[in-house]
């Protein structure tokens, strides 16, 4: 078993090495694009399915909350939370619309809506982004494996250098608690 462990973790460590080497540029943009956008009054709204939902919501209370900085609340609000809205818009509009009409809901110009899909083809984060670009919202994607469909629709794609589901997803995590440090240092740090 300690062999199959092994090379697990292996392969974890592979992935964050191809983020340092593939993702650095991006990542810059990402984080320059959040504080523009929060020194602007704008605030972040995120959304994933499944592992990706959790790595919404985490994102979204590390700015309400804190990340390592005593600082004043940043406006952000993950969209794959509320179970009310998501069993109506489901049932009602279906699944693929259940981010979107969330978008139309809370989104104004200058907001930047952040989807996370391993895949990159999850339709209900891909009409999110539509939608969030029809409102003149900065549209963030955080994907893995070939980028899928929604790299065609964000306009700044971030794909996690893996074919691999449980590692894609360990390398968004990684990502989204760089930018967060970063965002926090920028933003608060003395
Ligand atoms: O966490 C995992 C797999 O590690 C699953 O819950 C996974 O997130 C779900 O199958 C999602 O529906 C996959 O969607 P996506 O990442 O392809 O957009
Ligand atoms: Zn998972």
């Amino acid at each position: 078993m300690k062999e199959e462990i092994r090379v697990q973790l292996q392969k974890h460590v592979e992935v964050m090495a191809a983020i340092e080497r593939e993702l650095l540029p991006k990542m810059e943009e990402a984080v320059e694009l959040l504080c523009a956008a929060f020194r602007d009054g704008k605030k972040l709204l995120v959304m994933g399915n499944g592992g990706s939902a959790a790595d919404a919501q985490h994102f979204a209370a590390e700015m309400v909350g804190r990340f390592l900085l005593e600082r004043k609340a940043l406006p952000a609000v993950a969209l794959s939370t509320d179970t009310s809205a998501l069993t109506a818009l489901g049932n009602d509009y279906g699944f693929d619309r259940v981010f979107a009409r969330q978008v139309e809901a809370h989104a104004q110009a200058g907001d930047v809506v952040f989807g996370i899909s391993t895949s990159g083809n999850s339709p209900n984060v891909q009409q999110a982004l539509e939608t969030a670009a029809r409102y003149g919202c900065r549209t963030v994607a955080l994907l893995g494996k070939d980028g899928g469909s929604i790299k065609e629709v964000a306009e700044l794609s971030l794909i996690v250098p893996s074919c691999d589901t449980p590692r894609i997803q360990e390398g968004h995590i990684t990502i989204i608690h760089i930018m967060c440090d970063l965002v926090e240092r920028r933003l608060f740090g003395k």
